[in-house]
């Protein structure tokens, strides 16, 4: 549906987005990560048709972007970084004007108001000016302008930042509630927005793709994955949980006092761990298999690569 090759942004001698190629179908809600200055937003201006690449191509529904920019537009709900809006007009009078840009004739667009003012649950708020309103609303006016025209691609540029946990909730089960037939785009800092969110993950670093998989992969990556980490309820002696077969290494953070063992290459170090610690008598309170740690992936995925 969405089909992007060498995808190509300079800004003068400024490399922003380089060389980016993907596809994506209906039913992807594609998690979009990278650190400050990736290129996220970039990429998602150029997908809307709001910047033009300075090469490579966009083709959506098999049409090209470039030529194409009106009737593909009508397939996209965006909602920008910041969710810009005109302050002074009240929530309805907001989303009237979006609906009669967007195109929606007359009969349908009182109905379709209704329909996403009960879904983003905006009811107590339709008359007040949108600068009036808390972020958490805004944010909320920005998802219905992004909808409302039932667009089948909805690209949003960080749409849970600043928003308290309720309501970053809110916004998550929505998206998880639009996706089932569309294809959703999320670019966020919140790694485990990924996860609680997304199909597929893509990080961008310096305007490169980094990584495409689905979260699963991505945890995968971490060498964490399938590390076992255990507490004692007081101090022991572990020194012998590095010589168990196939545990590749030991840490032991000080702060928490947790040991993590990390297992060799495809090694299933579970049992062994478990059975040194009965047999050894180990004040053992918490063991867990871990699934993998978003944070340290993310770091390695994304650091700079030394030429
Ligand atoms: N209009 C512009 N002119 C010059 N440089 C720009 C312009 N827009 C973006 N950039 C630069 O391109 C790079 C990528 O910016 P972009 O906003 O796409 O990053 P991002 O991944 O969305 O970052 P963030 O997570 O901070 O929002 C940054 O270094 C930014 O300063």
């Amino acid at each position: 549906m969405i089909s992007v090759t060498q995808l190509t942004k300079r800004f003068k001698e400024f490399t922003a987005v380089n060389e980016l190629s993907f596809e994506m179908q209906p039913g992807d809600i594609v998690g979009f990560l990278g650190p400050n200055g990736a290129g996220k937003s970039t990429t998602m201006k150029m997908l809307t048709g709001f910047l033009a690449p300075t090469s490579g191509e966009i083709h959506i529904d098999g049409m090209d972007l470039a030529t194409n920019s009106k009737a593909i537009q009508a397939k996209i709900g965006y909602l920008p970084e910041g969710a810009p809006a005109y302050g002074d007009m009240t929530v309805i009078q907001f989303l009237n004007f979006i609906a009669k840009v967007r195109g929606i004739d007359s009969q349908h667009r009182d109905q379709r108001i209704a329909d996403v003012v009960q879904q983003l649950a905006l009811e107590k708020v339709l008359d007040k000016p949108i600068e009036n309103l808390s972020k958490g609303f805004k944010r909320r006016v920005g998802l219905a302008q992004a909808i409302v025209h039932d667009p089948q691609i909805l690209i949003l540029d960080e749409p849970t930042d600043g928003l308290d946990p309720n309501q970053k909730h809110q916004v998550r089960e929505l998206i998880q509630h639009l996706s089932k037939d569309k294809l959703v785009i999320v670019s966020t800092h919140i790694l485990e927005e990924v996860t609680a969110v997304c199909n597929r993950v893509i990080v961008i670093a310096d305007g490169e793709l980094r990584f495409d998989d689905t979260p699963e992969a991505l945890l995968k990556q971490s060498k964490y994955h399938q590390a076992i980490t255990l507490h004692l309820s007081y101090q022991a002696d572990i020194s012998g949980l590095l010589e168990l077969q196939g545990v590749a290494d030991m840490h032991v953070d000080r702060a928490t006092g947790r040991v993590t063992l990390f297992p060799e290459p495809g090694a299933q170090i579970l049992h062994l761990v478990t059975e040194y610690a009965q047999v050894r008598k180990l004040p053992v309170d918490t063991l867990y298999i871990e699934q993998g740690r978003l944070d340290e992936v993310f770091r390695t995925i994304t650091k700079e690569r030394v030429a």
